[in-house]
């Protein structure tokens, strides 16, 4: 089976300072692939790399079999890989149902969008994005007025509007209540039946609800890959993420 994403021995360089070094990645058909590590390991300049969004120095990215090394964001974005950043960055004085709408693939700016008659074709499409987001309910309600972990899913939400086959997420449940958090991993379980999704997470409790591979950077590298047991029984990812703590539960 070939890889929808495939980074292969990916540099990336900051003024010097070696942020990733010859990383390697594989990202396949509906499977969500977690990546951990400690603050500074280079998880989201990973992401930023595949997206375009930090320059690559050497080494490449393939996304369906194409090259997509240093193409620009925009372009990255228009092939099929969507990316949410850990803020969220929605219309705050719109509703849900706009937002979605805005960001549906093929719109063309704000007003134009909204008093565009909308086909029901669109109509569907968002309100697949609504449901998949647990967001029917607030569909007609300012975003301004929902909480912090709905307005993440707004995001979501507008990312899978874009209609992508791969999308990475950058701490989705930053921020969130534990409930917030439980169904942010129901969420993105159901993404995944039709997608692929690559997820950098810190808190292990969610980790442990959504993974089925972890890939482990350290240091710009990946240090280690496999299951939720492989990773926390590793004993170099306790030393260096987990923690001693988890020595005892892992023995
Ligand atoms: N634009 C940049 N210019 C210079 N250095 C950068 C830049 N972006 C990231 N870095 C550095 O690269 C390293 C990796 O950063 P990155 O944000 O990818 O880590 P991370 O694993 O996502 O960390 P965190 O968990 O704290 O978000 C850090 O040392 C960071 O300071």
């Amino acid at each position: 089976m070939d890889a929808v994403l495939s980074v292969k021995d990916l540099n990336v360089v900051f003024s010097g300072f070696k942020a990733l070094k010859g990383v390697n990645l594989e990202v396949y058909d509906n499977e969500i692939v977690t990546i951990i590590g400690p603050n500074g390991a280079g998880k989201s300049t990973l992401l930023d790399a595949i997206v375009g969004k930090s320059p690559v120095a050497s080494g490449h990215v393939f996304y369906q079999g194409k090259e997509i090394t240093n193409r620009s964001p925009h372009q990255v974005a228009r092939m099929g890989v969507g990316r949410k950043f850990q803020n969220p960055n929605v219309y705050n004085q719109l509703t849900v149902f706009d937002n979605i709408l805005l960001a549906l693939k093929g719109s063309h700016g704000i007003l134009a969008s909204i008093t565009a008659k909308l086909t029901k074709a669109k109509k569907g499409r968002i309100y697949d994005v609504l449901e998949r987001t647990t967001l029917l309910d607030q569909a007609f309600e300012q975003v301004d007025s929902l909480s912090h972990g709905q307005k993440q899913w707004v995001e979501i939400g507008m990312v899978l509007a874009q209609d992508p086959s791969i999308v990475l997420l950058d701490e989705p449940t930053a921020g969130m209540t534990a409930k917030e958090t439980r169904m942010t991993g129901e969420i993105i379980k159901s993404i995944a039946q039709t997608h692929s999704v690559v997820v950098i997470e810190h808190d292990m409790e969610f980790v442990k609800q959504i993974a089925e591979r972890i890939v482990v950077l350290h240091q710009g590298s990946v240090l280690a890959e496999g299951s939720v047991e492989e990773v926390q029984s590793n004993r170099e990812v306790i030393e260096v993420y987990l923690g001693r703590e988890a020595i005892s539960t892992a023995a």
